[in-house]
């Protein structure tokens, strides 16, 4: 019999913790709104008590789902479980998260703490969760290090105290999948409870083990798995939602469970993720990589030639691969663009269709085939504005320097569409388009990495700029794009985006800090 798991998905949260992610309230949002199309059960949306900015984003995404589960992170400490309540309370149905860690090593020297403290708490705050909502996770956090005797007191104490979900973090990535098995069986087969009790793993891939982990203890009969998209998170980041479900749709004969997502969307959600956390999917990355579906050895093409199924387990139309039925190019009109954008899963306002259709023109009239990727690309910065109110405009060079310095001037746009810009002198184009709009901004940021990609192939490519910066106020490192047919205008939008986000952390207004001279 196949059983049916439920997906939870933090990558609004422990995917946030990725070092250089930082999501605007606005593209939780939007990824909210995606992953309930993709069929999540319950959505992490945010830890509430860490900062106003996350409980606004938990807020909201709470009031705007329809149908998917929200829940919101709260240490056994009562003021953030309040935090969480007021965060999740107006969602349909709301959720609660409460954790604490189990192991010798975090309570020694992280909390402090006797192991009768920390079952103190948990009875404490489990109960006071559940006197303000229905359902409460609870999860010992480092359970994978943790006295298993010790483990199962833990998880008693939050079942008695009203959890119905236990969630189970490998929290340093440190289980394997025959221990991880053996973790799951015990507890489950030891835990007495009236009600049903739903387990789920929660895993880090510290070890390259993260989805194996979850696979395992699905195996082993857990009913809910945790994962963020792309398997971005802290450190090694967390085990990737798509391929748990992918491999329970493949390997269904084996696990006899199966997700409850709409695989078809697996592409457009990964692709969301990809361009809002600025982690680029690597090629050879499985499910949704570039390279997940392509042949190159000639023993391998002569097989799929004469049955795709000698080498190709996935077909691409299963993740929403689908062959472009809907070729855009220059002469294509508004109604095949937003036909598109439909089809690809973008939700955008009825008024940013005229940018947006511009913006896809001009495109056209450059590149001689548009693909499902440069439609992506193309739509970044015009859907989730910047708080600034300022957009990047243009790039262009003072040819009259000596052949060892370039001068670049940048442009930026304002909310009356007037034109303002600086100018600066470098050693390389990127170097003044660089200093140019460090001019726009009164802080100083270090470059730690740049990285230029082609988001299709082709020598007519649009070029995608990765760039990573450090805010020397915080040391928070943050990850930015930008994507361009020209590679210098690519590289622009990256470096002005990962300003935006410095000066979104260093809370400053935005007025004072863009300061640009109008129409040089
Ligand atoms: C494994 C995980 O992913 S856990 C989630 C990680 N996410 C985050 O940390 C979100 C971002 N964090 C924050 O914004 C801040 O850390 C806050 C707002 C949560 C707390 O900030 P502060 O109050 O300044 O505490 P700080 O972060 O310095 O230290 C954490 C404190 O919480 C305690 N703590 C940690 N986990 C728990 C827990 N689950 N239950 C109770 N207390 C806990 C620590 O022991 C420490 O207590 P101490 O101050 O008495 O030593
Ligand atoms: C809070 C818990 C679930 C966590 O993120 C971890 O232990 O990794």
């Amino acid at each position: 019999m196949t059983r049916k798991i439920e997906f939870f998905d933090t990558t609004l949260r422990d995917g946030e913790q990725t070092p250089g992610v930082s999501f605007s309230i606005d593209e939780k949002v939007a990824i909210a709104k995606q992953l309930e199309k993709w069929g999540i059960t319950v959505i992490e949306a945010g830890f509430p008590a860490a900062s106003p900015d996350s409980f606004e984003a938990v807020q909201q995404i709470a009031r705007s789902l329809k149908t998917t589960s929200v829940t919101g992170l709260a240490r056994c400490v009562i003021s953030d479980i309040d935090k969480a309540y007021e965060a999740v309370k107006d969602a349909v149905h709301p959720q609660i998260h409460v954790f604490i860690a189990t192991s010798p090593i975090h309570l020694q020297y992280k909390l402090k703490m006797t192991e009768e403290q920390v079952l103190a708490s948990i009875k404490e705050c489990v109960s006071y969760a559940r006197s303000k909502i229905d359902v409460i996770e609870f999860s010992p956090e480092d359970a994978t290090r943790s006295d298993r005797e010790f483990l199962l007191k833990a998880v008693q104490t939050a079942v008695d105290a009203g959890a119905t979900y236990i969630n189970i973090p490998d929290t340093v990535g440190y289980t394997t999948p025959a221990e991880f098995t053996e973790i799951f069986t015990y507890l489950i087969n030891n835990i007495h409870s009236e009600r049903e009790i739903i387990f789920s793993p929660h895993c880090h891939d510290d070890l390259g083990m993260a989805v194996a982990n979850s696979l395992a203890a699905i195996k082993a009969g857990a009913g809910r798995v945790e994962g963020t998209v792309n398997g971005i998170g802290e450190r090694a980041g967390n085990a990737a939602l798509e391929e748990i479900a992918v491999a329970l749709h493949i390997r269904n004969d084996f696990y006899e469970a199966q997700s409850p997502l709409n695989l078809a969307e697996t592409v457009n959600t990964a692709a969301l993720v990809s361009q809002y956390s600025g982690i680029a999917i690597p090629k050879n990355k499985a499910v949704v990589g570039a390279n997940a579906f392509a042949h190159e050895s000639g023993i391998h093409q002569d097989g799929v030639l004469k049955n795709a199924l000698t080498y190709e387990i996935i077909t691409p139309e299963l993740v929403g691969l689908t062959h472009n039925a809907l070729p855009l190019g220059k002469l294509s009109g508004r109604h095949a663009f937003t036909e598109k954008l439909n089809a690809l899963g973008i939700s955008y306002k009825t008024s940013d269709i005229d940018t947006l259709f511009a913006k896809f023109k001009r495109l056209a009239d450059k590149k001689r085939e548009i693909t499902d990727a440069d439609i992506r690309a193309l739509v970044s910065g015009v859907i989730i504005k910047n708080p600034t109110g300022f957009e990047f405009d243009h790039v262009r060079f003072d040819n009259n320097t000596d052949e060892n310095s370039h001068k670049a001037i940048v442009s930026l746009k304002n909310q009356e569409d007037e034109i303002l810009s600086q100018t600066a002198t470098g050693s390389g184009s990127i170097d003044a388009i660089f200093k140019a709009i460090d001019h726009f901004f009164q802080h100083d940021i270090k470059l730690d990495s740049y990285n230029v990609d082609a988001v299709t192939n082709g020598i007519d490519a649009q070029a995608q700029v990765h760039v990573t910066v450090t805010n020397p106020t915080s040391q928070t490192c943050f990850n930015a794009t930008g994507s361009d047919y020209d590679v210098l205008a690519a590289s622009a939008k990256a470096y002005f985006n990962a300003n935006i986000l410095v000066q979104k952390e260093n809370k400053q207004g935005s007025q004072k800090v863009i300061s640009a001279h109008a129409g040089i």
